[in-house]
């Protein structure tokens, strides 16, 4: 779940500090840091009687999506499963063929004046609507108007972990505004049946999820999906445009469809973008490898759960550490994936092309360049296969504007 920057920045000082595990008290709540790479095994892999991920995510859940957790939490298992099944690999071919598309409008939009593009605003803007309509549908969105829903989603996102603490909400007015502009809008194409077809309204079927908390998945499904890729997609893009990574920059030009999208129609690009889209679905090739490796340095979040029993934890040298039954863990990529037990002598440096993934192979639901930058274990991001194909697509066609 999210912690801003000056968390990350936070946490690393407490680790020089402190070692392998601490305790901090963040937004009220008293969370202990883990950083052994047994320990973190053993977070992503215990199982739930002794680790648990529902009550740890409870004060999101409930505070900020408005899904009471006696309700929803019997559902969770349901709604993960449709979720990763409907974002399958084998799947991602066609969901990305029309977001490759509208990408594409984007992308000449925002050049139309031919001036200069903030890269964030640029992101934002490729990847807004094109997720928007390609989870919850066109009709979705041409309803609710991509620039209204945009602004509201980006407000929402913005004030999360502070609605996520014990302050009053009344207190917090535009992230109460954001989130029942977002609510109604998905309240009022559910009435009008602009779901049907589309993965939200598949997904709400498969689980069997009850109509009046049907909205309420909706935004945490829509968070879920932009609030981690647009930092994704601005690293990824910035990282290869530094002068000092150009041999990786002409390695992933190099694979790219030569003629993108060059001012092109549509009509006459669409070969391309077909080819784009295999391009961005190659998990070997060097734009995943480059994806993968900004990802993996740029992972604000911090993964949680929470001790369901007392147990004990391996820390370091053997040493064991004591935790009682509803004490708060965290695992946080950001800081982990710096550590050179897992990413070897060179973990800070940028390289898409490291090879020695070797102490992470094992760990239990994780591996490849990104680490835990998707979770792990049984909870692990279901939407990471999309993620991943559809930063690539937003990076190769920003690059391809020279
Ligand atoms: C760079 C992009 C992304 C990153 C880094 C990311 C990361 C994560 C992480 C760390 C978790 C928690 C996993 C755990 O605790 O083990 C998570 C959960 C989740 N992600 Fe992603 N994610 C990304 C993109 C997406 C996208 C595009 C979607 C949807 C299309 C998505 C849907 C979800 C959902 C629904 C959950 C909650 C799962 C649950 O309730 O168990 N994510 N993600």
């Amino acid at each position: 779940m999210g912690i801003a920057l000056h968390g990350s920045d936070l946490i690393h000082r407490c680790r020089i500090k402190y070692g392998d595990v601490f305790t901090l008290k963040l937004a009220g709540r008293s969370i202990t840091f883990l950083f052994s790479p047994a320990a973190i095994q053993q977070f992503f892999s215990a199982p739930d009687a002794q680790i648990a991920f529902r009550p740890a995510i409870q004060p999101f859940t409930q505070r900020v999506f408005g899904l009471p957790s006696e309700r929803f939490f019997p559902k969770h298992t349901a709604v993960l499963a449709a979720l990763r099944g409907l974002l399958a690999p084998g799947s991602l071919s066609s969901r990305l063929q029309p977001v490759a598309a509208v990408m594409q409008a984007r992308l000449h939009a925002l050049w139309a004046d031919g001036g200069e593009v903030d890269l964030l605003e640029g992101v934002k803007e490729m990847l807004f609507a094109p997720t928007v309509e390609a989870l919850f549908g066109v009709k979705f969105c041409k309803r609710h108007g991509a620039a209204g829903l945009a602004d509201a989603f980006f407000c929402f996102e913005a004030s999360f972990e502070l609605a996520a603490s014990p302050l009053p909400q009344f207190l917090q007015r535009g992230f109460c505004a954001a989130r029942s502009h977002l609510l109604s809008a998905f309240r009022a194409s559910l009435a009008a049946e602009d779901f049907e077809g589309e993965l939200i309204g598949d997904l709400i079927r498969q689980s069997s999820m009850e109509p009046d908390l049907a909205p309420n998945v909706m935004l945490a499904v829509l968070w879920a999906a932009l609030s981690n890729s647009v930092p994704a997609t601005f690293w990824s893009t910035a990282f290869l445009l530094l002068p000092e990574h150009r041999r990786h920059l002409d390695s992933v030009m190099a694979c790219l469809p030569p003629q993108l999208p060059g001012g092109a129609t549509s009509a006459e690009t669409s070969q391309d973008l077909e080819s784009l889209v295999q391009v961005a679905l190659d998990r070997k090739g060097p734009l995943a490898a480059a994806v993968a490796e900004a990802v993996r340095l740029r992972s604000p979040g911090v993964d949680l759960r929470m001790a369901a029993a007392d147990l004990f934890l391996p820390i370091t040298d053997g040493r064991q550490l004591s935790v009682k039954k509803g004490q708060l863990l965290a695992v946080s990529p950001y800081e982990s994936h710096l550590d050179e037990r897992l990413f070897g002598q060179c973990a800070f440096e940028y390289n898409p092309q490291r090879g020695d993934l070797a102490a992470i192979s094992g760990v239990a639901g994780i591996g490849g360049v990104a680490g835990f930058a998707f979770g792990g274990g049984r909870y692990r991001c279901p939407g990471r296969f999309f993620a991943e194909a559809e930063i690539a697509l937003v990076v190769a066609l920003l690059l391809s504007r020279g």
